[in-house]
């Protein structure tokens, strides 16, 4: 007997910058895990990034920066085992690409040897450029992430809107133009005036996916955990949630424990 077979069109850099000529927007989630990847990658998402938000949603840290390239390298792996479809990205973690640019390639490398994974994100515009030639010069597909850059976290000391004032405006537009010109493949802007997201879309070639960036963006990111509400504590404005799998999956090992406790668990059919 014959299984129909599901055919998966694999996504690629190339495809994405084909969506946004057509005007398909573009679909992108985070995984960290195999399990999890599984679920997103058959949901038809077309970009999955691992990424250093695993800090908090995995590792329960306050920020990002205290994950390790080995850390990442660990989520990658698992995450690559369970995708057919999509494009899988991985932000090179804090310290891993700071310093200078060989380092910067070495971390990139890394990931690409050690995981499997497809590209490589990085936080940053004109300060990381020598680091992003290096790495594209390696042939390896680089995503750009400017505005809310959440491994510079201290030197702001809060979460809130960038790029509000016409200064670092002009600088966001112009890191994002520097990011095409070096041959980044896509950008994130995460937290920025939708107005000042939908200029940069219309200003580059370049897919930009926005996470709290408006509708103007070729392309929206969440954290999974936060759309399916697993997450409980983060509620920024542009989050939306689809579940409250948090009270779901509570409420499912509570009914296990009362049942293990009445000895309703297991039954006559649930042994052997
Ligand atoms: N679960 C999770 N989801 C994320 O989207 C995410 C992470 N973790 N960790 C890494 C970064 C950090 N990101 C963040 C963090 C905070 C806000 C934010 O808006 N925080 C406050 C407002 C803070 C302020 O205005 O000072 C909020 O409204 O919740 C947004 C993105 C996005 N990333
Ligand atoms: C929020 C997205 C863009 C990210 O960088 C992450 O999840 O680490
Ligand atoms: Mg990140």
């Amino acid at each position: 007997m014959s299984v129909a077979k599901k055919e998966y069109k694999r996504v690629t850099v190339k495809s994405l910058i084909e969506m946004k000529r057509n005007g398909e927007r573009i679909s992108m989630l985070t995984s960290y895990d195999f399990s999890m990847a599984k679920i997103v990658d058959d949901a038809n998402v077309d970009v999955i990034l691992v990424g250093d938000s695993a800090s908090n949603v995995m590792a329960g840290h306050e920020t990002t920066l205290p994950i390790t390239l080995d850390q990442m390298i660990y989520h990658a792996s698992s995450v690559i085992r369970a995708v057919k479809r999509a494009l899988v990205v991985v932000d090179i973690p804090f310290g891993s690409y700071q310093s200078d640019p060989k380092e910067a390639l070495r971390s990139a490398i890394r990931i690409m040897k050690e995981s499997g994974a497809h590209a490589v994100k990085v936080e940053g515009g004109m300060e990381i450029k020598e680091s992003v030639k290096r790495i594209l010069n390696a042939g390896i597909p680089v995503m750009g992430h400017l505005g809310l850059t959440p491994q510079s976290i201290y030197k702001f000391g809060t979460y809130t809107v960038r790029a509000k004032e016409e200064e670092e405006a002009q600088k966001l537009l112009d890191d994002a133009k520097l990011l095409e010109k070096l041959g980044c493949f896509a950008i994130v802007l995460e937290k920025i005036p939708a107005e000042l997201a939908k200029k940069v879309a219309e200003s580059i070639h370049i897919p930009v996916i926005g996470i709290g960036a408006g509708n103007g963006v070729d392309g929206q990111v969440l954290v999974v955990h936060d759309l399916l509400g697993i997450t409980q504590e983060f509620n920024p404005r542009f989050l939306r949630r689809y579940m409250n799998l948090y009270e779901e999956m509570g409420n499912a090992i509570s009914r296990y424990v009362v049942d293990v406790k009445s000895r309703d668990f297991p039954n006559e059919d649930e042994q052997y």
